[in-house]
């Protein structure tokens, strides 16, 4: 007899989506969170009065299973306001634009054009799920999504859009990227415009109440005592078919975990036997990027009274890409802003005063003087975070993709893999978090219904 049926390693939304689903079921959990509060890498906060999401925000169609989960729980979304025209913030020039394309020039426009059809054809070569097996795998996988563009001559206005593409999505510069893992996130995303678009995209809406309304509702509906906060796991023995979580408070016998934090935080829980040598090579090798998150809140959204929809690219740094968050109400106008890759290390190593100053400096380039005086300002650096290590999501470099992808999900005896890397569609999106922790916590009924009839 166990202490309870399955033991949730991370009480961000995979693994609170995970102990939701086993409860459904029948069977008994735990969650053991190593933070003193819920979300992981979600987190609201208020500021003047306006609702930010200082990690996940946005959500889109095809994202079913956010969707779903917000639904049941009763979190609504509202429309990423995006009418007027957006900024483009480009060697010292600023220009407004419509739609995603930004204005390069004639020439620009065609290398860009040219650049990203051939990086679209290539990653629909790719079998989402199974990176490993596309054709050419490894030869890919040697490559960075840097040196894949210097390949192909991509001219530098090209290689610095796609260095914002993947600042936003994975928090790291192209040259620091697996070209096979960039091919199979956009693969599994289903494409660039869907990974970047409001309208019809990942960035189409985000949450009323915040995201972290979802993870906190979920949470409270695990009954009291499931969530043990401030508890980080460190050791986890295996025996047979069960096994002992050992925390600071003690051992807690299983019949099976399931471990849902981010790929490099495996590394923090030490497995008795030893985890095989490709797991433990992917928790080394699937390090997070870096991103950070500004918010400047205004009495309201006064770039819209210029035409401007409040959405920015910028080669200035080290905010390089803006949204208007503000509510459906403009009651409050709230300027997101993103700093990532190398933005962000410079930037996150500076004091508050100082990132704080740099930051509206940078909103000031864009909106005009009045950016410098926002009613609050806030901003959160995920690289800071110590159960988190940084963010969006796993940025893994160089060779890391092809022979260890599927170590990602392959349980090891009675341990079982989540969080939203472990995805095979929207990985390293909120979507990914919520289907990876419904496909644990069925791997995991199956296993325990199969062990009951033998
Ligand atoms: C700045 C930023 C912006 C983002 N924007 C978006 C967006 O707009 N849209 C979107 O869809 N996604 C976005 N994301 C990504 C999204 O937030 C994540 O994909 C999702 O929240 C991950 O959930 P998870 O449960 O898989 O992992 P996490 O949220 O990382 O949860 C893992 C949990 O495990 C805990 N933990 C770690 N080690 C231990 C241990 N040993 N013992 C106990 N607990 C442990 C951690 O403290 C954490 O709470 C963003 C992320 C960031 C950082």
């Amino acid at each position: 007899m166990t202490d309870v049926d399955v033991v949730v390693v991370g009480a961000g939304l995979s693994g609170l989506t995970a102990a939701r689903n086993l409860q459904q079921r029948g069977l008994s959990v735990r969650v053991f969170e190593a933070l003193d509060r819920v979300g992981g890498r979600v987190r609201s906060a208020t500021v003047a009065g306006a609702v930010v999401d200082l990690g996940g925000t946005f959500v889109g169609p095809g994202q079913d299973r956010i969707l779903a989960l917000a639904d049941e729980v009763g979190v609504g979304r509202h429309p990423t306001h995006d009418s007027g025209d957006n900024l483009l913030l480009w060697r010292k020039d600023r220009r407004r634009y419509r739609g995603l394309v930004p204005p390069l020039g004639a020439a620009g426009l065609v290398d860009l054009v040219r650049v990203r059809s051939a990086l679209e054809r290539l990653s629909r070569t790719i079998p989402v799920g199974r990176p490993g097996d596309a054709p050419g795998a490894a030869t890919l996988d040697a490559q960075t999504l840097g040196s894949w563009l210097a390949a192909k001559h991509a001219c530098r206005g090209t290689h610095d859009l796609m260095a914002v593409v993947s600042r936003t999505s994975w928090g790291c510069e192209p040259s620091e990227l697996s070209l096979l893992h960039a091919l199979h996130y956009v693969a599994q995303a289903g494409g660039l415009d869907a990974l970047l678009g409001t309208r019809g995209g990942a960035v189409e809406r985000h949450f009323v109440e915040g995201a972290h309304a979802v993870a906190a509702r979920v949470a409270d509906g695990l009954g009291p005592g499931t969530v043990r906060l401030g508890t980080p796991v460190l050791r986890i023995d295996r025996a047979g078919d069960g096994v002992t979580v050992h925390t600071d408070d003690g051992p807690t016998t299983a019949r099976r975990v399931i471990v849902a934090v981010p790929p490099a935080l495996r590394r923090r829980i030490r497995f008795a036997p030893e985890l095989p040598s490709a797991h433990r090579r992917l928790a080394q090798r699937w390090s997070p990027g870096i991103l950070s998150k500004i918010y400047a809140v205004y009495d309201t959204p006064f770039w819209r009274g210029g035409g401007l929809s409040g959405m920015s690219i910028s080669d200035e740094g080290p905010v390089f890409i803006t949204f208007d968050t503000s509510p459906r109400d403009a009651s409050r106008g709230v300027l997101l802003g993103f700093v990532g890759g190398d933005y962000a290390r410079d930037w996150d190593a500076v004091g508050a005063a100082e990132r704080r100053i740099r930051a509206l400096s940078a909103l000031a380039d864009l909106f005009g003087d009045r950016a410098l005086r926002p009613l609050g300002y806030t901003d959160h650096r995920w690289g800071e975070e110590d159960w988190l290590g940084g963010g969006p999501t796993a940025a893994p470099g160089p060779g890391a993709s092809a022979g260890l992808h599927t170590r990602l999900t392959e349980p090891v005896g009675p341990i079982h893999w989540a969080g939203t890397e472990t995805a095979t569609r929207w990985a390293g999106h909120l979507d990914g978090a919520v289907s990876a922790g419904e496909r644990a916590a069925r791997e995991v009924t199956v296993a325990l219904t199969l062990e009951a009839v033998r």
